[in-house]
């Protein structure tokens, strides 16, 4: 058996993605103790339950003092004060690390509250479900993913090679990236087409011509793909939207745009320009095949072993 990566990770936060990271931590040996610590005792409660931790604490600064690493997994605007509440409870030489969705709010929230004897390195896993709660992880959910770290132009060089290893055996390829970077690049990609499928559903449930029954009983697999995303944590989503605000307004303005063209070109029945437009992105499409990127099926909107509990964070 070799030897653990880390003495002791603690986990705070054990909904889909920290009761993902319990269970890969478990399957590879990546540490001697997990430490689990999360707001509300009756999510502590279902981590015990599900065995999916060594010790289980309702005090997010009593979980971390012995960690060698830990791994903050709360929705983004909770991010500072689980930073205020930690920092000064951090051994020496401690990573701190999270998996939000957005990085410029994030290590602007947590980085004043990291001690110096510390190493904050903020991240994000591109991987996950519309699901949450801890019943919703699973062990694989990180394979074959990128991982992107934004460390701070200062960071330890030490630290960042052994949160990139971490994740390196978590399955996932790890990238590093400037977070405002980040933040655009994921606005077009990710926080865009949650929005547009919050929305799209939204209109499709405020039809007055089409019963919510003609919805659930017709829907072509696009809408349901929609339905999918916009079945995405709530609090998650709401705290995406409010911290990546500017990247997030810019795509939109852009989509907006862009969408304006083509409810135009449907007007005048160009349809040379529609013809084109729709090649052009099937070319997209095809791409990202031929790039060995769509890998949909294995993990994006796996049920996982267990079913969604719906739990949101509370
Ligand atoms: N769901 C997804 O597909 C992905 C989510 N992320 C990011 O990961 C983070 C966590 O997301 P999920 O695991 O999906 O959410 P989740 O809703 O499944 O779990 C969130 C957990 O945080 C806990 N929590 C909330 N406030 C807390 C606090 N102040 N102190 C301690 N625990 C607290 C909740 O009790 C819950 O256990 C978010 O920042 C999200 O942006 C990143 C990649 C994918
Ligand atoms: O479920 C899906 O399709 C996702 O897009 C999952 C996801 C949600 C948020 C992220 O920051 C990363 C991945």
């Amino acid at each position: 058996m070799t030897k653990p990566m880390f003495d002791t990770i603690a986990l705070i936060g054990i909904g889909l993605i920290g009761s993902s990271l319990a269970r890969v931590i478990a399957a590879k040996g990546l540490a001697s103790h997990v430490a689990i610590a999360t707001r509300s005792a009756a999510t502590l409660d279902t981590a015990r339950e599900l065995g999916l931790g060594d010790s289980y604490h309702t005090s997010n600064a009593e979980a971390v003092r012995d960690a060698d690493l830990v791994i903050v997994s709360v929705p983004v605007g909770a991010s500072e004060a689980v930073a205020r509440e930690i920092g000064s409870h951090l051994k020496p030489g401690a990573i701190v690390t999270d998996v939000g969705s957005t990085k410029a709010s994030v290590v602007s929230q947590m980085a004043p509250h990291i001690p110096a004897h510390a190493h904050f390195i903020a991240g994000h896993p591109i991987a996950g479900t519309e699901q949450s709660g801890p019943e919703a992880g699973f062990a694989e959910l990180f394979e074959n993913r990128w991982c992107i770290l934004t460390p701070l132009p200062d960071a330890d060089v030490d630290a960042i090679a052994r949160l990139r290893s971490f994740w390196e055996a978590c399955g996932s390829t790890v990238e590093e990236m400037d977070p405002d970077h980040h933040d655009r690049v994921l606005a077009i990609v990710s926080h865009l087409p949650h929005i547009i499928a919050y929305n799209i559903v939204g209109t499709a449930d405020d039809l007055e011509t089409v019963t919510k029954s003609e919805v659930i009983k017709y829907s072509a697999s696009g809408f349901r793909d929609f339905t999918r995303l916009a079945a995405s944590d709530p609090v998650m989503w709401r705290d995406v939207c409010l911290h990546n605000k500017d990247a997030l307004l810019e795509m939109l303005a852009r989509f907006s745009e862009d969408l304006s063209s083509l409810q135009r070109a449907i007007r005048w029945g160009d349809g040379d320009k529609l013809f084109e437009m729709f090649t052009r992105t099937r070319g997209i499409r095809r791409s990202i095949v031929e790039a060995g990127q769509d890998t949909a099926a294995p993990n994006f909107g796996r049920n996982g072993p267990k079913s969604n509990t719906g739990e949101a964070a509370e």
